[in-house]
């Protein structure tokens, strides 16, 4: 077994709270500084204190009942010892009476069934309170999982948090479920049956103890290299994830542009960076296991040799000396089961780690600032934005939107639309600049954003739609589709408003998907709507349909409508110009298509198309 470098320094870099890949192993040291952050061990043990602290009632309890069903258990071994001395004082005698037997052999029953009934009763509790422990967890994980800004998680890549939402859950979970009560009991047994021995002769103890420095040594030097090795395998999945997420969802891009070789190299790469640190795991355990038995060995030893010594001195009886060798020997489980099952609680805590890193994760989604501006509904000032280390798409814009206004913004591609409106929205925070709306208030939210990107989640059509506002009734649903007009191909569905719909069901084209999309608006009921491109998926008969059903969704609230068809322009109060990031012209329709600008050329070239269709 070696004791790589590497191994040293991630320990130490964990100890600072931000564990880093090495260069060689994890294979992908460059985005590594890009993952979300994982907590330190410290942070991580407050964590879990806090998580069990609405529970203390219930953990008080089950431990004090795992205590008494391991402490009746210990009584056997000294009824067996007592079984042995009653014959061995027969066989002095020359004859054993078996009626004397009967006493310890009904106590040996009563004691297995009344272990057996508080073991279980012990475990349940135990159960209950890991899975009210879990519940909070993951409530907290994804409620901030869904809250994180879209550009954290496309920093770290999608990869890392889909990682910790499968991998490390379900690592937690199952050491929660399983590992971690486990470990309680055998521990709990350890520390009584240590007691036990001392009971029947303090020099017991002293020789069962002879073990505990190799076993105490086996597990330190286990633990040393487990937790880094452990940290290192999640980083090294993590990254082979965002690498097969990468290479599979571009798959079309990476053959058009003949990547194949290169990306097959980067996933084999990847896959073998995380096979290496698997194999490193193997060999830990090998060793681990080959250790302990030696420890076994020492204790069991020194067991033997102190009864041997302590009978024949008759200081005690054979049966006591039998009931200590039955109490060693009874150690060898639990102590085996707690340095195996360190293997899961380290495996746990190194991913509890990480889901602790992501809900301490700072709001960061407070994009917008919220109050009340005097003049204007919406202010945005000075705003810049730049993806990562690329150069700005957006330079120090200012956009005002008065109350009920409808604002279009229109432009060329790629001039920074769609960054203002998910700025605008709250999805994206800019790198520089301000945005202040009004908050939301009675249950209405301040801006909600539809993107380009709709999805229809899997479900019922209703519950599709109850997503925006979950206590809405059947009526409100029909009144949100009737809004946008998707209240008749609704109740035309095979089970209309019942019909599961998303991938793998009934689906939805691209069309119904966007008045889906619509009708969640309405029933979000925000002050401030966000359109980015809602009419663009569709046909020209289509897109006029969608668009009727916009303006019905934007009536009575401001919006701001990132307009691709400029017939939405048209109909706007105000058209909003952009060019490379940066607003260059404001005011309505008509205006700006007689003053010979930007826009006016941006429409004429649209109508040119038109006409030309
Ligand atoms: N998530 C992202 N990461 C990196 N660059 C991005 C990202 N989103 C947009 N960009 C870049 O920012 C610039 C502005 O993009 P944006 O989508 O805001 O423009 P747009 O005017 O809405 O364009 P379009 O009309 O084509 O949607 C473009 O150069 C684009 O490539």
């Amino acid at each position: 077994m070696t004791t790589t470098p590497d191994l040293k320094k991630t320990a130490r870099d964990e100890q600072n709270g931000q564990p880093e890949t090495d260069g060689e192993s994890a294979a992908h040291a460059a985005s590594a500084a890009e993952l979300l952050p994982v907590a330190t061990g410290r942070r991580t043990r407050a964590a879990a204190l806090e998580l069990l602290r609405p529970d203390r009632g219930l953990a008080v309890r089950s431990a004090l009942v795992l205590v008494a069903a391991t402490g009746v258990g210990l009584l056997m071994q000294p009824l067996l010892g007592r079984i042995v001395d009653l014959v061995a004082e027969g066989a002095r005698r020359g004859s054993v009476s078996t009626g004397v037997l009967t006493l310890p052999v009904v106590l040996l029953v009563v004691v297995a069934l009344v272990q057996g009934a508080s073991t279980a009763l012990g475990l349940g509790m135990v159960a209950r309170l890991g899975e009210s422990v879990l519940a909070r967890l993951r409530e907290r994980f994804v409620e901030r999982a869904l809250a994180l800004p879209a550009d954290r998680i496309e920093r770290a890549g999608s990869g890392d948090l889909t990682a910790r939402v499968t991998g490390d859950v379900s690592r937690v979970s199952e050491a929660v479920r399983s590992a971690l009560p486990e470990l309680a009991r055998a521990t709990l047994t350890i520390v009584l049956t240590l007691i036990a021995l001392a009971v029947l002769d303090w020099r017991f103890l002293v020789a069962a103890l002879l073990a505990v420095p190799v076993q105490a040594w086996t597990a330190r030097w286990y633990v040393r290299k487990a937790v880094p090795l452990y940290a290192q395998q999640r980083i090294a999945t993590g990254a082979q994830q965002q690498q097969l997420l990468e290479t599979i969802g571009g798959a079309d891009t990476v053959r058009g542009h003949l990547l194949e070789d290169d990306h097959t190299q980067r996933v084999e790469k990847r896959s073998h960076a995380a096979v290496e640190l698997s194999k490193r795991g193997v060999r830990l355990v090998l060793g681990f296991y080959g250790r302990l038995h030696i420890g076994e060995y020492i204790g069991l030893v020194g067991v033997l040799f102190a009864g041997l010594v302590l009978v024949r001195e008759d200081t005690v009886s054979i049966g006591t000396a039998t009931a200590a060798a039955l109490y060693f020997h009874n150690l060898f489980g639990p102590i085996n089961a707690a340095l195996v099952l360190l293997d899961d609680a380290q495996s746990a805590t190194a991913g509890l780690a990480r889901l602790v890193g992501v809900t301490d994760l700072p709001d960061e989604t407070d994009g917008p600032a919220t109050g009340r501006s005097e003049d204007a509904f919406v202010h945005v000032r000075g705003i810049s934005h730049a993806y990562g280390e690329a150069s700005p798409v957006l330079h120090d814009v200012d956009l005002d939107l008065h109350e009920g206004e409808h604002v279009a913004l229109v432009g060329t591609s790629g001039a920074g639309k769609s960054t203002l409106a998910r700025i605008l929205a709250g999805v994206q925070r800019p790198t520089r600049g301000e945005v202040t709306m009004p908050a939301g208030a009675n249950g209405r939210p301040g801006a909600v954003l539809v993107s380009q990107e709709l999805h229809v989640f899997a479900g019922t059509l209703a519950e599709d739609l109850r997503l925006a506002k979950p206590d809405a009734t059947d009526e409100e649903l029909r009144a949100a589709l009737s809004t946008v007009e998707a209240l008749t191909w609704a109740e035309a569905l095979p089970d209309g408003l019942d019909t599961v719909v998303g991938e793998g069901a009934h689906s939805l084209d691209a069309a119904k998907a966007q008045q889906l999309a619509l009708a969640r608006l309405v029933l979000a009921d925000p002050l401030i709507a966000v359109l980015d491109e809602a009419t663009a998926e569709a046909g020209s008969a289509g897109a006029r349909l969608l668009e009727q059903s916009s303006r019905a969704a934007l009536e009575g609230r401001t919006a701001l409508i990132v307009a691709h068809r400029l017939t939405q322009a048209a109909t706007a109060d105000r058209v909003v110009v952009m060019e490379h990031g940066r607003v260059v012209e404001s005011g309505p329709h008509e205006q700006l298509k007689d003053a010979g600008g930007p826009y006016a050329r941006l429409w004429a070239a649209w109508s040119g198309t038109r006409e030309s269709a």
